[in-house]
């Protein structure tokens, strides 16, 4: 089912586990998920006390914004409106939507855990802007809670509308069949910052879920633009379509053509789409929420800055 116009837009979702990374910080570990691509950061933590935790919220709100990605609190609405989080995350069991939303307003993102399709449904229509679909997998994580399996991936798939996201046991190992099931998004804590390198399984990830959005795409689609896709398709129809013989760029001081129809298409041409990069158009740097709202024009000037070693 195709997906309404959200203001999220993102592929790979990370949340915090400290228990997973004893002497690392988690400034440290996130930072590194950050570098490899993570789009969406939960802080999670069942154990903490509410003052490290805010702490922590405090510590990661700065470094998110550095990566200009949404931060999201899971549970404490008051530590999210503290910190100047972007959202909460909330449970069957937490607080409920309605609650949640006149606390945190219009505007702040409301994520909820769903474990069937009524439960998705039923998000949904109450206003969450993005639902949890899982476990899809047991996991250690959440123990003592059943697996919903890849049906009710598919089930999301064909009937929600908003942005799902599947969580629960995903590693590189089952990411794919998580993926065929109908996941555009996923979500993982252990296998991330549980990992020696969480910047290059972040990497993995996004490689997989990538390749998975440019398959999808319809052949006239993949004929404009070499196959490559937002996110969140529905953002990039703000850009107007090209004529076959593409548009005259420069990119990185080299002349060319290019049938990107916005500034994440071409990233994705020139295989940057899982690195972390700033981008400059004409002069002026274009934020990563942009990407894919901005399109590319006759004569653009693009500088595509990538750090390397860093990721
Ligand atoms: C993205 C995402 N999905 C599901 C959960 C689980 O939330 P909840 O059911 O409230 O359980 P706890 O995380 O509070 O133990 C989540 N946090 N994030
Ligand atoms: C926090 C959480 N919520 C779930 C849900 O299904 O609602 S599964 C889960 C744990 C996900 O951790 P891991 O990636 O280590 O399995
Ligand atoms: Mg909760």
């Amino acid at each position: 089912m195709a997906e309404s116009t959200s203001k999220l837009d993102f592929q790979l979702y990370v949340i915090t586990g400290a228990n997973y990374h004893p002497g690392r910080s988690i400034v440290d570990v996130v930072e590194q998920a950050l570098i490899g691509g993570a789009d969406i950061v939960q802080l999670r933590d069942k154990t903490a006390s509410k003052q490290d935790i805010r702490e922590n919220a405090h510590k990661l709100r700065q470094l998110t914004r550095r990566y200009g990605v949404p931060l999201i609190i899971n549970d404490h609405i008051d530590i999210a409106l503290e910190a100047d989080a972007d959202g909460v995350h909330l449970g069957q069991d937490d607080l409920s939507l309605a609650e949640a939303r006149q606390l945190l307003g219009p505007d702040r993102i409301i994520g909820i855990s769903t474990h069937s399709i009524e439960q998705g449904l039923a998000a949904q229509a109450g206003g969450a802007d993005y639902i949890g679909v899982g476990p899809v997998y047991p996991t250690g994580t959440k123990p003592g809670r059943a697996a919903v399996t890849t049906s009710y991936v598919q089930e999301a798939a064909a009937q929600i509308r908003i942005p799902f996201v599947a969580i629960g046991g995903i590693t590189l190992g089952n990411v794919d069949t998580v993926i065929a099931a109908g996941a555009n998004r996923v979500c993982a804590v252990s296998e991330i910052v549980g990992a020696d390198d969480p910047a290059a399984v972040c990497r993995a990830f996004k490689a997989r879920l990538n390749a998975a959005a440019n398959h999808s795409q319809s052949p006239s689609r993949q004929g404009q633009s070499q196959g490559t896709s937002s996110p969140n398709d529905s953002q990039s129809s703000a850009a107007q379509p090209h004529d076959f013989a593409g548009t005259g760029v420069t990119v990185n001081g080299v002349a060319q053509r290019t049938t990107a129809r916005t500034v994440w298409e071409l990233i994705c041409q020139h295989r940057l789409e899982d690195r972390r990069i700033v981008v400059e158009l004409d002069g002026a740097i274009v934020v990563r929420e942009e990407w894919s709202r901005t399109p590319i024009r006759e004569g653009a000037a693009v500088e595509l800055v990538h750090f390397v070693g860093g990721g």
